[in-house]
């Protein structure tokens, strides 16, 4: 499990543990942890030009005990400093091993610049002479290792409202922090590498499950089961508008782990389902629906209401997600909106809430007393309680038509076996990225090859 703490949750544990150990411990931890993350990102260190930006806090302080590791062993450090303030320690450090004070103009012959700009105390945005050194940077694309978090972005939300560092590579301390899970922040991180420091840390409420926490999950078969007690999934979902809707979001729910699939809806969409997979069967008691998905002109929302209001728990998609109203309990309910529906559902502009995924898909997540899945290059999902998981093991190769439909069978096959909504989601944003990425190979995919290397996906994450 990847947790992601708060900033709050960050000071309270760091200042227990400073509390038993000699002063300036932590920081050389991170210090050491950073620079051997750099000297494995350079592929070596003897030679190698390191320009350090240094901000006013213990962020620079692990920026500048770092470049002091990597000058020892002899790699040639500047430090800039954006500051009059720089750590006075790590300054000395570094001056002490041949590192010497720079300017800007240094960035253009660099190997990588460490952002020690700010961390976890700082506000978003950069100072103007902050931006112009990060801007030298990318103009010469010299890559960006950020120390912490990318400076300017808002740590606790993910948020990028101002001018931020586009890091090649990330490297925090002692837990992640919202910001590197939570687009758009997230996409400015680049891969973020964790260094152990020893904090104790509290659960957190954003996490991100890995693949021994999905398999943990994962509902197998056992010796008794059969095809009722995997769990049934009724699709309500595809129109004579969109067909092949009905089709894809079947195709993700049979790669799921239920036993069987009913479909309701009108005769000449079954008959395209049945082509498909010939296994679907009509009416009948279902564990849990799939609702939604190409619905278009054959949107009912009176049945759709009903089903809310029904015992069994429900996935809703795309059209069926205006059956939704804020009245009612509907806590086995999983919405799974993109920006553009949770947008028109909260009645805020599409660009809202993609700058602020976390707190609407929350605010949603509160309103309408269901857990939401927010869709994007990185998913957040919201349950009615605050609790949060995001995914973020996606391929951009995956934004293409169709693809909410395989989720939103497989969410829903996943509900029929018993997950809860929150798992259900978890589990099954992870299991569609991860057949993305099967199916993609870093090249085009489509739904139908997504929904068909869901197998193969889930029999890799189970062996
Ligand atoms: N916690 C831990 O366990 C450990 C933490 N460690 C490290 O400490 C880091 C946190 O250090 P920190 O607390 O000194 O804050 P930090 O991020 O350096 O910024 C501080 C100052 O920057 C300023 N400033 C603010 N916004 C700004 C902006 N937009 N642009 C420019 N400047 C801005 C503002 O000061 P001002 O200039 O306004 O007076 C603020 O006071 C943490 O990220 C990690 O790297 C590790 O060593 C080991 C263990
Ligand atoms: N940039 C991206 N990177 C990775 N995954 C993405 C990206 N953009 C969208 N996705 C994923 O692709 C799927 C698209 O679903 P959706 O928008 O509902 O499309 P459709 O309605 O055509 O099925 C979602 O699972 C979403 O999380
Ligand atoms: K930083």
């Amino acid at each position: 499990m990847r947790q992601a703490h708060t900033v709050e949750q960050v000071r309270a544990a760091e200042a227990a543990l400073m509390a038993k150990l000699p002063e300036g411990t932590l920081m050389q931890r991170a210090a050491a942890g950073l620079a051997v993350a750099v000297s494995n990102f350079l592929g070596g260190t003897y030679g190698a030009r390191v320009v350090l930006l240094i901000g006013s806090g213990d962020n620079g302080g692990d920026a500048l005990y770092a470049g002091a590791r990597l000058a020892r062993r002899g790699a040639q450090v500047t430090a800039v400093l954006l500051s009059s303030h720089a750590h006075p320690g790590g300054l000395a450090a570094l001056l002490a091993v041949g590192g010497r004070v720079g300017a800007t103009s240094d960035i253009v012959s660099a190997d990588v610049v460490l952002d020690g700009i700010v961390g976890i105390g700082g506000r978003p945005g950069l100072r103007p002479d902050a931006l112009a050194a990060v801007q030298l940077a990318e103009q010469y694309g010299v890559p960006i290792v950020a120390v912490d978090t990318p400076s300017g972005v808002d740590v606790d939300t993910g948020e990028t409202p101002e001018p931020h560092v586009r890091a090649a590579l990330t490297v925090t301390f002692g837990t992640h922090k919202i910001c590197h899970l939570v687009d758009p922040a997230a996409s400015a991180c680049g891969p973020v590498h964790l260094i152990d420091i020893g904090l104790d840390l509290p659960p957190a409420e954003v996490q991100s499950l890995q693949a021994a926490d999905v398999r943990a999950l994962y509902p197998i078969p056992h010796g008794e089961s059969d095809k009722y007690s995997r769990g049934v999934l009724g699709l309500m979902v595809g129109s004579p508008q969109y067909p092949g809707a009905a089709v894809i979001a079947t195709t993700g729910a049979l790669a799921g782990p239920i036993g069987m699939v009913r479909y309701v809806g009108p005769d000449a969409v079954a008959a395209a389902v049945r082509e498909a997979h010939p296994e679907v069967v009509g009416d009948g008691r279902v564990q849990a629906w799939t609702i939604g998905s190409g619905l278009g002109d054959e949107l009912d929302v009176p049945r759709i209401r009903e089903l809310l209001d029904a015992d069994e728990p429900v996935v809703l998609d795309a059209d069926g997600l205006k059956a939704l109203d804020d009245s009612g309990d509907h806590v086995d309910v999983l919405a799974t909106p993109h920006a553009g529906e949770l947008a028109r559902l909260l009645g805020v502009e599409r660009a809202t809430v993609e700058a602020e995924r976390l707190k609407y898909a929350r605010l949603a997540a509160e309103r309408f007393d269901v857990t939401v899945l927010l869709k994007g290059a990185t998913t957040v999902i919201a349950g009615p309680d605050g609790e949060v998981r995001v995914n973020t093991n996606a391929t951009p190769w995956l934004a293409t038509a169709g693809a909410g439909d395989v989720l939103a069978g497989l969410c829903g096959s996943l509900l029929a076996a018993g997950l809860t909504p929150l798992d259900a989601a978890a589990v099954g944003a992870y299991l569609h990225a991860s057949a993305a990425n099967l199916s993609s190979s870093g090249g085009p995919t489509t739904a139908i090859a997504v929904a068909q290397a869901l197998p193969e996906a889930t029999r890799l994450l189970l062996s």
